[in-house]
């Protein structure tokens, strides 16, 4: 049977990347990428700006909506001290097979919980099956119709606190225009845009960055 392009990207994981470097791992799914085959992960200009609102926030206990192949995983656990935890929630299987395998070619697996399923069930559950207070970092990036409910769920069930920042990924391309009306009018949040472009492309996109005021 033909490979998958996530079974492909990791092949390119095997071949270029050094185990335990996360930075060879991120360079390695960049050029895949951008010279092989397109796939939608956050890349490395979108990439660098997650860089640095993580850094700049230190984040203890981070959610991560929308695994994918586990780039922007590894991108977010390099950049946690090894007591940090994030836990990152994917509906496909068959990515989130693929996503544990560059997590651990990364060699993050230690600070990193990978969960398989859905949004609007789990998020119901991360107080009682992880023990999780308050989040203080969400990233959002898995369908786009969830950014809201899933944002206005997660305030109904306590998971944020005054100074969480939520950032979501693709607020112009594919677009989350319900998502963005709530979070720059809503007296709750203080919210910023980041102008980027959509990964591995020349088209407009960009990162919405939200800190709930409580
Ligand atoms: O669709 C995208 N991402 C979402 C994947 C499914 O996520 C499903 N999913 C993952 C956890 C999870 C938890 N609960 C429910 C659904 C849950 C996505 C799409 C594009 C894109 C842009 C232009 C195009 F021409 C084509 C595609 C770019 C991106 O950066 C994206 O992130
Ligand atoms: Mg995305």
């Amino acid at each position: 049977t033909r490979s998958t392009r996530p079974q492909r990207l990791l092949n390119a994981v095997r071949k270029h990347a050094t185990r335990g470097d996360p930075q060879s791992v991120i360079s390695a799914i960049d050029h895949f990428c951008r010279h092989s085959e397109w796939a939608m992960n956050i890349g490395d200009e979108k990439g660098s700006i997650l860089d640095s609102v993580v850094s700049e926030l230190n984040p203890e206990k981070v959610l991560e909506l929308g695994t994918y192949c586990g780039y922007s995983t590894v991108r977010i656990a390099r950049l946690l001290p090894p007591g940090a935890r994030l836990i990152t929630l994917e509906f496909n299987a068959d990515y989130a097979a693929i996503a544990r395998q560059v997590i651990a070619w990364a060699g993050l697996e230690d600070r990193v919980q990978l969960v398989e399923g859905a949004s609007e069930d789990w998020i119901p559950r991360m107080k009682e099956h992880f023990g999780i207070e308050t989040f203080d970092f969400v990233f959002l990036d898995h369908w786009k119709d969830r950014y809201l409910p899933d944002t206005k769920l997660m305030e109904d069930c306590g998971l944020l606190r005054k100074g969480t920042v939520l950032l979501a990924d693709n607020v112009i391309c594919p677009g989350v225009p319900d998502y963005l009306q709530y979070v720059r009018n809503s007296l709750s949040y203080k919210s910023c845009y980041f102008k980027s472009h959509l990964e591995y492309t020349k088209a407009e996109d960009g990162l919405e960055k939200s800190v709930f005021l409580g």
